[in-house]
């Protein structure tokens, strides 16, 4: 069912004649993106991915343009390719000053929100002034770092460059906080076990991110802005599909350090090594570097740039690729490379201009399986032709095993439903949508009454049989488009997106308790009955932010639960501003 806002949306995105013409003559339009910025952009051996590439696709279609990627494995190079007009679109970004110098930005697409992450053994912090005296990591090439540093004077920071090894400070006691974007930290926490570390604050700061467009191009950024509201709610559902995929299937922490790059360190050594053999050419640096080609277990390659074709592979290469070596030597590089041939093209040219070292494809080999592959690559000059030489190391297996980490980070693993984290970035969607479009929705904060006797009666199992089988009916009483999330515990919540009136909300928070409270058939025929107590919040009247919203639904559970249980009460009104007369 299309949102009430949605017809309206689209009148509002329908574009004057004049739009429609600069559009005609700008069919295809160049865009790069953040490479790794999960989830909203990532580069895949496929090419660009996330909610930002399918956010691009989207406005392609609805445009009628082809929004073509160009990839960049660094992010600074994308800036860069923008600021010189090698592309005329970024997908989206925070808007600062500095990039305002080059590039237009549209109304805002998304927010980022930010918090502190602390030991749970850690005392209470209120806000960021508890944190001075306390030693406190913030990512170095972050905006956050700067704004901090700026509006925080009193804060001591630590510099660490990447969020993954603050929280390893953090779980060492050498740092006391780690503070930085909720999303990713909380990946962190998750995919790394990191048990002992919670979000303890949520800044107030949020920054918002947008569609950066060349400078010249102000006609595309009207466009983008009268269209960006019309595709909010398919953006939102692509957000989703991106951030999860499919049900996790159970990987550890463990498994995956075990298949992660044995060391890069170790391939960048080789390849330095072999370099100076090429470069110098001293006689027996050569015989060192053909030493090692010929004997190293890395698959290495050498490719001629300009014919783009292998003048020579070492035997692990032969070995890897299941070709003979004499098939293997004169090969055209497209047949194992997987790129189109023009961008097999860009991306030679710039590894033979030394732009490009480290680059992720796909390599298919003789018996047709498609892998998934880290290229180090450097190039030199040899009898004047330039020749790159590759390592090429097999990633597949780490790429799966990431993307079910990152699966496994949004679900439950005993009930398979949404868990917190992945309610709370659903709740935030909804609201991001809210703020441009009109209407209400709910949110049900559910608790077992009594489930505790259960667990004590029957034992931990059956417990857990209990909230498996309760989430499947919880599943029931709602549609597909909303949300059933456990939050922990006997702790659930549901997002109602179309719950547009206090009584929607009622009729859903009956079925919960009804269903909540029939009979459950444990092992061997034994059966435990619960209830539930439900708490309603409605958008906008008790809250237009996440927190409050959960926290005001939690209260009226609270209340229920007080009133005598298996009931549901209602939050009372307390958002700021005019918005309690709507319901
Ligand atoms: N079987 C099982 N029990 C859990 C799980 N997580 C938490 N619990 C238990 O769930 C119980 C929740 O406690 P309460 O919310 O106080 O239980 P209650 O009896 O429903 O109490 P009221 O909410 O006051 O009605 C605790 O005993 C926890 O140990 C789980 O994953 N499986």
């Amino acid at each position: 069912q299309a949102p009430a806002g949605a017809a309206a949306a689209d009148e509002a995105g329908r574009l004057n004649a004049a739009e429609r013409a600069w559009l005609a003559a700008h069919a295809v339009i160049r865009y790069g993106a953040h490479p790794a910025s999960a989830p909203y952009s990532y580069l895949t051996p496929q090419g660009h991915r996330g909610a930002d590439a399918e956010l691009m696709a989207l406005l392609g279609q609805r445009l009628d343009v082809r929004f073509e990627f160009h990839p960049y494995t660094d992010w600074d190079e994308t800036l860069r390719a923008a600021e010189h007009g090698d592309i005329d679109v970024v997908s989206p970004m925070i808007p600062t000053g500095e990039r305002r110098a080059y590039l237009l930005f549209t109304q805002p697409v998304y927010r980022l929100k930010f918090g502190v992450f602390m030991r749970n053994s850690k005392p209470y912090i209120e806000d960021l002034d508890d944190l001075s005296g306390e030693r406190v990591g913030v990512q170095r090439s972050s905006l956050l770092r700067q704004e901090l540093e700026k509006a925080q004077p009193l804060l001591t920071l630590t510099q660490v460059e990447t969020l993954e090894q603050g929280l390893e400070r953090v779980a060492a006691n050498e740092l006391d906080a780690l503070i930085g974007p909720i999303s990713q930290v909380s990946h962190f926490v998750r995919v790394r076990n990191f048990d002992d570390i919670d979000l303890r604050l949520e800044l107030p700061e949020q920054m918002s991110r947008a569609i950066g467009v060349r400078k010249d191009w102000s006609e595309l950024v009207a466009i983008l802005d009268k269209t960006l509201p019309t595709v909010a709610a398919e953006r939102r559902r692509a957000l989703e599909r991106n951030w999860l995929g499919d049900r996790p299937r159970g990987f550890t922490a463990a498994q995956i350090s075990s298949v992660a790059v044995p060391s890069l360190a170790v391939m960048a050594a080789a390849l330095a090594v072999l370099m100076i053999g090429v470069n110098k050419r001293l006689r027996d640096s050569e015989a060192r570097a053909s030493l090692l080609f010929r004997n190293h277990s890395a698959v290495m390659l050498q490719v001629d740039a300009s014919s783009r074709r292998v003048v020579d592979a070492n035997p692990a290469a032969v070995r890897y690729y299941g070709y003979p070596r004499s098939q293997l030597i004169g090969m055209p590089l497209v047949q194992l490379n997987t790129l189109p041939e023009e961008d097999l093209a860009r991306l030679v040219k710039a590894t033979a201009d030394d732009q490009a070292r480290r680059f992720i494809v796909t390599h298919k080999l003789a018996n047709g399986s498609l892998r998934d592959v880290e290229v180090f690559t450097s190039p030199a000059v040899v009898g004047g032709r330039t020749i790159l030489l590759s390592i090429i190391h097999d990633i597949t297996e780490q790429l799966n095993a990431e993307a079910q980490l990152q699966r496994m980070a949004s679900y439950d693993p005993l009930t398979e439903l949404p868990n917190r984290r992945l309610f709370m970035n659903r709740l935030r969607e909804e609201l991001a949508r809210r703020g441009r479009e009109q209407g209400q929705f709910a949110l049900l904060f559910v608790d077992l009454d009594g489930f505790k006797a259960v667990n004590d009666r029957h034992g931990h199992d059956a417990g857990d049989r209990l909230l498996r089988e309760l989430s499947g009916r919880l599943r029931n009483c709602v549609r597909e488009s909303d949300t059933v999330a456990r939050l922990g515990g006997d702790e659930f919540t549901l997002l109602l997106p179309d719950a547009e009136t206090a009584a929607d909300a009622a009729a859903v928070a009956l079925k919960v308790i009804e269903a909540a409270s029939r009979e459950v058939v444990l092992d061997g025929g034994l059966t435990a009955q619960v209830s539930a107590s439900v708490g309603i919040a409605l958008y906008p009247a008790h809250g237009r932010e996440a927190d409050l919203l959960l926290s005001n639904a939690d209260s009226a559970m609270y209340r229920a639960k007080a009133e005598g249980r298996n009931r549901y009460a209602f939050a009372t009104a307390n958002a700021p501003g005019p918005a309690a007369d709507t319901i």
